[in-house]
């Protein structure tokens, strides 16, 4: 059906309070909903709301009108509303009097497409739909104008994405997800240029290789697919763009194990820039402003020409807009369980259509030596979730030769690994952070000398859980935080690094149950050579809703915002969400809020 221009209209039935072409303040029309009946239909700027026509709101004079009232009067908010459109000629149907339904005469039809939480659970959305009618079709068209106008003044809300499908995500079902989101984008009149991949690498080819100027006329990139896909995607967008010095590194980093640091491999300039220096007072990590420098390389146009800097356009980060969105269709999706509370694709849809804004860490992973022997060659990864080495490595390497399996491998390769028990020798330096805001859930006492039974009070005390609206993520940093380094060396069953809590099926709380998605921080979870049994049993507490896998003797947990890693073996295997990164010699630091994403946060 054409739409329109704004019509001054106003019907026999209708009250009207400020003007209704263009900026209305509001308005009201006695309409038709389907499955109610006659409903008075208010619009004001911040939404829309109705109550039965025949029903005043104060009659509770009997249970039947109680009944109607409850069922058929309601209020949504344009913040909930992601589209508004005409639809054809059709049947209202009315609720009688005993609140049974029966088909009404034929009218013009309009429909109202919101998101409405789940009872039980707010952090899963579901559609909803409201089909209003009215015999008048410039009513229809008029109630529809406005409402446009009205979600056209919502902040934030995307008009055009760069959406990236991998069709061999989790059990193959990449393009059958996208199938079932895709409506949601189109009605919301979001235009989408998507991309199925066709192998490993082809998202991040792309998305590296654009200019910024192309890249910016999106207002983001859409991965529909698991955690690997989201990593890709990340590390195509920074690798050429973002420019910061290496994470910082204790002074003997560069020697080989049991070397010399003085005779150690010359350190190039550019390293020694990231170099940590402890007398330095100002913790050089923890930005005040957020706002990170980033340089910017020549970029390739469409036709192949290389452009120079000059002749592109800047993207600063955390951009100013710009966001990544994730629609889950992985094995694992923590990401996405993290950052919405849901593993559910129309939810990650409508947090995208809504124009919703959360910022997430990003680690930056410097690996410096593939193997003991090889040769210093720092090469640059991104992860938003985790890095891991030891059992994770030992897994993801595994379950490389079951693919074919699908998320099944994870448990089968998971299961390998914990039956072969290996440790492995290991030295890793972080940087201890001292500092008196608290809301970075750092204490004076963050370090050495903390008791088990002290370190377990602490961790009760500081168990905030990262939610929607998240006080800890939402405070700034501000004032000196004071940093040194601390070691640790011996053998490890285990050292991860989560950037998030990494909440999945496998684990319901996730590595790390009160880690947040933009606080600056790393959580080093280093877990040291213990007795099969012992293993388990931490394991089991790890698959638990409400375990407390962080608090055994062999587990130790440091917030950090860098750390350094040494392997004593003579190579190493890490698994940097869900890909395999060999490295002997490894570095990371996080960036607070680096990239923002489409997602508000769990509400939990
Ligand atoms: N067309 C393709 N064929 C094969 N591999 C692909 C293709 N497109 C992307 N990939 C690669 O597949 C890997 C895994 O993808 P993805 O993360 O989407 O699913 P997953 O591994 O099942 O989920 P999760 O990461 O949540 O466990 C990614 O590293 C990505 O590079």
């Amino acid at each position: 059906m054409e739409e329109e221009d704004e019509s001054v209209l106003i019907a026999e039935n209708s009250t009207t309070n400020g003007h209704i072409n263009g900026e209305s303040s509001q308005f009201s029309f006695t309409v038709f909903l389907d499955r109610v009946g006659e409903v008075i239909l208010s619009v004001n700027s911040t939404g829309l709301s109705w109550i039965p026509a025949d029903c005043p709101i104060d009659d509770n004079s009997s249970c039947i009108g109680r009944l109607c009232h409850a069922e058929s009067a309601a209020e949504i908010k344009f913040s909930d509303v992601y589209a508004t459109e005409l639809a054809d000629w059709g049947a209202v149907r009315q609720l009688t009097k005993c609140c049974f339904l029966h088909q009404d005469s034929e009218m013009y039809l309009f429909v109202v497409h919101a998101m409405q939480r789940t009872k039980t659970k707010a952090s899963f959305w579901h559609l909803v739909e409201y089909t209003f009618g009215h015999r008048d079709q410039l009513v229809c068209q008029m109630i529809v104008n406005n409402i446009k106008l009205y979600l056209a003044k919502q902040i934030g809300r995307p008009k055009s994405l760069l959406v990236f499908v991998n069709p061999k995500s989790g059990k193959g079902n990449g393009q059958n997800i996208w199938g079932v989101v895709a409506p949601i984008f189109s009605r919301a009149k979001v235009r989408a240029q998507v991309t199925v991949t066709e192998r490993a690498g082809h998202a991040f080819d792309l998305v590296s290789s654009m200019s910024n100027r192309e890249l910016i006329s999106y207002d983001g990139i859409v991965a529909v697919g698991g955690d690997g896909l989201f990593n890709e995607i990340l590390n195509g967008l920074l690798s050429s763009r973002f420019k910061t010095e290496f994470p910082p590194v204790p002074p003997e980093f560069m020697a080989s194990p049991g070397e010399d640091p003085s005779t150690s491999v010359p350190i190039p300039n550019e390293i020694n820039a990231g170099t940590f220096n402890p007398n330095e007072d100002q913790f050089p990590l923890l930005s005040t402003s957020r706002h990170y420098e980033s340089r910017f390389p020549s970029s390739r146009t469409e036709d192949g020409v290389c452009r120079t800097a000059d002749e592109d356009v800047e993207f600063s980060f955390p951009h100013e807009w710009f966001r990544f969105g994730l629609i889950p269709a992985g094995s694992t999706d923590a990401i996405v369980i993290c950052t919405t509370g849901a593993r559910d694709p129309i939810t990650s849809a409508l947090h995208i259509v809504l124009g919703k804004r959360i910022g997430l860490d990003i680690a930056q992973v410097v690996k410096w030596k593939a193997t003991m022997d090889s040769d210093f060659e720092p090469s640059v990864h991104y992860t938003a979730s985790f890095a891991g080495y030891g059992f994770y490595g030992d897994v993801i390497t595994e379950s490389e030769k079951y693919r074919w399996m699908g998320p099944k491998r994870y448990d089968f390769a998971g299961t390998k690994a914990f039956l072969r028990h290996r440790s492995y020798e290991a030295e890793i330096s972080y940087l201890d952070v001292k500092s008196k805001k608290t809301h970075l859930g750092l204490t004076e006492d963050n370090s050495d000398g903390a008791t088990e039974a002290c370190q377990s009070q602490k961790r009760k005390i500081e168990h905030v859980i990262c939610r929607a609206n998240c006080e800890v993520c939402n405070t700034p940093n501000t004032g000196m935080v004071k940093s040194k380094w601390l070691r640790t060396r011996g053998h490890f069953l285990s050292v991860g690094a989560a950037v998030i809590s990494c909440r999945n099926e496998r684990a319901p709380d996730g590595l790390v149950a009160d880690a947040h998605l933009s606080d600056g921080l790393l959580h080093l979870i280093l877990i040291k050579n213990c007795s099969h049994a012992l293993y388990l049993w931490h394991l089991t507490h790890l698959a638990r809703k409400g375990g407390s896998p962080l608090d055994f003797k062999f587990v130790e947990h440091h917030k950090t915002p860098a750390f350094a890693f040494t392997s004593f073996g003579k190579e190493g295997v890490w698994n940097l969400d869900g890909e395999i990164l060999r490295a002997h010699k490894l570095s990371a630091q996080v960036f607070r809020g680096l990239v923002s994403l489409f997602a508000n946060g769990p509400e939990v």
